[in-house]
């Protein structure tokens, strides 16, 4: 065997080089603010990363806008495909109002769930005749009675653009393109902030059930959680089993975070997310008490979208103030762990997350909070 032997104090003093460096480096990650997007399934965090790219990065180049159009394209089928599919399975079944428009109906079917090989002047011009249909649009009003991305009526509408061969999507295109994440990602970016430059390192995760099992391998480090719930949510079922209620599996998905032991000293930030779309739903006249009973006698005072909102919060705030049973929770004898939870480390905003004016102020006062968050509990402060 070779046997180096140094002398002690050499030895010594490698190891404190290795030791400073050690702290130097925990020191820079005590410095960094690391922020993990979660919720269920289509609640809007891909969307928050692409609102940091657009302000804190370098936005979308021209060849990112070029990739994106296949995405754009398998949006718009499967927009038209789902409604067309699905006009003649709900109860009761509505009907195509123009005669023509049943055989262009049937070639849409024909062609399936996934998009065609070819796009023709015939498949744009079916698709166009078939949007304007009324009956295609009663269907459309009632998508909360089968799964449809959010993103149909935005694509539909600007077919004409989009079937164009110099088509380059538009920042808003960018914004509304629904892609599955089914891995983890994460960017990084400098905010100013006190005459510093503030590194923020923010994770995008999948939030599909079978996604979620992924969460916890990225709970190191974290300082503050964005949760995001999508509001507009209140009468429509999973994706995954079309039976749950989407907004009592976002509540759910929150309350199991919050009381998590694996990320107990994060700061938690709810964003109410979607509230465009809570808002054209209730002034559609779409019922909450239908789906949450106990809305009917909520606040009777405000109109029904605030009473919607203060509903919302509320079951948030209810969530972090009432202790799960001990079976979700590790028992700690003589620990009561809802003393250990700071109620001041959950903050709550109602956001739209395709607006990039409205991210730009939501995220102006949430990265203040993370900051003084992130100096609390590294104990800096
Ligand atoms: N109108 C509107 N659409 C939104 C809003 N937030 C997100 N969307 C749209 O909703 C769809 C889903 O958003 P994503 O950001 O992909 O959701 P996600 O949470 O990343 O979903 P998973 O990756 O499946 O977990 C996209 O088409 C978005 O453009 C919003 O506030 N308003
Ligand atoms: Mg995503």
């Amino acid at each position: 065997m070779l046997c180096i032997n140094k002398p002690p104090s050499e030895e010594k003093k490698v190891s404190q080089i290795i030791d400073n460096g050690l702290k130097s480096e925990k020191k820079r990650l005590e410095r960094i603010q690391q922020i993990l997007l979660l919720g269920t399934g289509e609640s809007g965090k891909t969307t928050i990363i692409k609102q940091m790219k657009i302000l804190h990065i370098n936005g979308f180049s021209e060849q990112e806008k070029m990739e994106k159009v296949p995405n754009i394209k398998q949006n718009i089928h499967e927009s038209i495909f789902t409604l067309i599919d699905n006009m003649d399975k709900i109860s009761p079944p509505v009907d195509l109002e123009v005669e023509d428009n049943k055989k262009l109906a049937q070639y849409i079917r024909n062609i399936g769930p996934n998009p065609p090989t070819e796009y023709t002047n015939e498949y744009y011009d079916s698709i166009q005749s078939l949007w304007a249909d009324p009956g295609v649009r009663k269907t459309y009003m009632r998508a909360n009675e089968f799964q449809l991305i959010d993103s149909a009526a935005h694509f539909l509408d600007r077919i004409n653009d989009i079937r164009d061969a110099d088509y380059i999507p538009t920042v808003q295109d960018m914004l509304f393109c629904r892609v599955m994440t089914v891995s983890i990602s994460k960017i990084e970016f400098k905010i100013p902030y006190k005459g510093q430059k503030v590194e923020f390192w923010m994770y995008d995760v999948g939030g599909q059930r079978g996604e979620r099992k992924k969460w916890i391998s990225v709970f190191e480090g974290i300082g503050a959680i964005l949760f995001l719930i999508a509001a507009s949510d209140f009468d429509q079922t999973l994706r995954e089993d079309g039976k749950t209620n989407r907004l009592r599996e976002g509540f759910q998905v929150f309350a199991d975070i919050f009381w998590s032991r694996f990320v107990r000293k994060a700061g938690k930030i709810v964003f109410l997310n979607k509230q465009d779309i809570l808002k054209k739903k209730i002034e559609n006249g779409k019922k909450i008490e239908k789906h949450f009973p106990e809305f009917a006698n909520f606040e009777k005072t405000k109109n029904d979208y605030d009473r919607a909102k203060l509903f919302m919060k509320n079951k948030i705030l209810e969530i972090a103030t009432t202790q799960p049973g001990t079976e979700t929770v590790e028992f700690i004898p003589g620990v009561d762990i809802k003393q250990e939870i700071k109620s001041e480390l959950l903050y709550i905003h109602f956001t739209i997350a395709t607006d990039t004016n409205n991210v730009k102020l939501v995220f102006n006062d949430v990265k203040d909070i993370i900051i003084a968050i992130n100096l609390e509990t590294s104990g800096l402060v």
